[in-house]
């Protein structure tokens, strides 16, 4: 959906939160127009996926006794066609790539948004990561299209390029906004955003306009401040103000296809 639209229907997110960064998710998809909810309690998942409209899994601090129940969670999702987004933290670490392999081979997962190094996992292809941190160097658009391909979802890899693909379309948004890189979170709260502008429908589409909304935000912030913590404020306004021609415009100059 358009950010007009977004602000409009109010998407409610229900995130299934690592327990770093639920606040700045949180306010991220409040700020933009949406409406979080966390939970991880299953005999609340039927109610709330009923009344979601995208559910976020965010593996970062996931204990291997929650599997059954994220399973059960996104696929009842699948039952509802409500979008699903998961944000695979750090999951080239063997031991974490362990359940997420169960996750995705017993549910259907719309959407992965990671860093170079994530997405490169599903690709199978080597990708340099320090922890949460993808540090490597490679071809992200190629890695992106092959892990599309791999797994039928949509790829949404995010770094210095921003490149989306569903396996045949591959797109790219290469504005470099190093201030977005100094905080912990804004890739959570990207995938957060990610399932707020796909609730109504899931698209190639609405997933760039997410990954530009992001890219914007941070770019007007980077003009008004220039240190983390001030940037993370400055951030947050920037997704509350943001003109939706502004970001229509942003998206017409900097979105490339490959
Ligand atoms: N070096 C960079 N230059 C510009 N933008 C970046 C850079 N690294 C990350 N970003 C942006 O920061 C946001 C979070 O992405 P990323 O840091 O890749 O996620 P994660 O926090 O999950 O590793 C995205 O909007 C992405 O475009
Ligand atoms: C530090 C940390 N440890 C486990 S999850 C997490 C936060 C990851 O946030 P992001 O992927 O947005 O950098
Ligand atoms: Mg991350």
């Amino acid at each position: 959906m358009k950010l007009s639209e977004l602000r409009q229907q109010t998407p409610l997110v229900f995130n299934y939160a690592n327990y770093v960064t639920p606040q700045l998710v949180a306010n991220v998809v409040n700020v933009i127009g949406g409406s979080p909810i966390m939970a991880r309690e299953i005999e609340e998942f039927k109610d709330l996926v009923s009344l979601s409209d995208a559910i976020v899994v965010n593996t970062g601090t996931w204990q291997r006794e929650e599997l059954p129940a994220t399973i059960k969670l996104i696929q009842l999702a699948n039952q509802t066609e409500t979008v699903v987004v998961l944000d695979p933290v750090a999951v080239a670490i063997p031991s974490r790539s362990v359940p997420v392999k169960s996750l995705i081979s017993e549910s259907q997962v719309n959407i992965i948004r990671g860093n170079a190094a994530e997405i490169a996992w599903f690709a199978d292809v080597d990708f340099a990561s320090h922890g949460i941190d993808a540090t490597g160097d490679g071809d992200v658009a190629y890695i992106a299209k092959l892990a599309a391909q791999k797994t039928g979802a949509i790829i949404a890899l995010s770094g210095k390029k921003d490149v989306i693909s569903d396996g045949e379309s591959t797109i790219s948004i290469a504005t470099d906004v190093p201030l977005l890189a100094t905080n912990v979170g804004t890739g959570d709260a990207l995938s957060a955003l990610i399932g707020a502008f796909n609730g109504d429908s899931i698209s190639l589409d609405n997933t760039v306009r997410a990954m530009a909304t992001m890219k914007l935000a941070g770019l007007k912030a980077t003009k008004k401040v220039a240190t983390p913590g001030y940037f993370s404020n400055q951030l947050l306004d920037e997704l509350y103000l943001l003109p939706e021609e502004e970001l229509e415009d942003f998206i017409k100059q900097e979105v490339t296809h490959d």
